[in-house]
């Protein structure tokens, strides 16, 4: 099996509905993002898929959140989830899988992790 992995970042306000303390407060993060892919067999090129595919696909999704207020985001807020790093997780999991699947046979999305700092990420798989 191969895996590829890519990271990427954006800026973005939030507010954590019904915390218990200071997240509740409008406050921001530079989020990181990583992507992982897998697939057992290689093209011509000797590539699982091109890095660039997966970039841009990701991008797609970034440029939705980056400088943004995630509480506004639709699936976020008042009538969705709160934008905690597990929910952004399980949304550019939900994003990304159906074209991740769909730039080559036998490729899929593993999993989606985010890190809201440096020390604390959460990551997002379907077992
Ligand atoms: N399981 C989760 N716990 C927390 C989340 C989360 O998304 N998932 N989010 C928050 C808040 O967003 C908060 O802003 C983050 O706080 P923290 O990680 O503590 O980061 P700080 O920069 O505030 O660091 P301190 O060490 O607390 O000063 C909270 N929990
Ligand atoms: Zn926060």
């Amino acid at each position: 099996m191969y895996q590829l992995t890519v990271n990427s970042k954006f800026s973005a306000a939030h507010s954590l509905c019904g915390y218990p303390g200071d997240c509740a407060r409008l406050h921001g993060h530079t989020w990181n993002v990583q992507v992982k892919v897998k697939g057992n067999n290689l093209d011509h090129l000797g590539m699982l898929v091109d890095f660039k595919a997966i970039k841009k696909l990701l991008a797609e999704v970034v440029d939705q959140l980056d400088h943004s207020f995630l509480n506004e985001i639709p699936g976020f807020g008042q009538d969705g989830m709160n934008p905690t790093a597990e929910n952004l997780a399980y949304y550019i999991y939900k994003k990304l899988k159906n074209p991740i699947a769909g730039i080559r046979e036998g490729v899929t999305l593993q999993e989606i992790s985010v890190w809201e700092s440096p020390d604390a990420y959460a990551t997002y798989r379907e077992e």
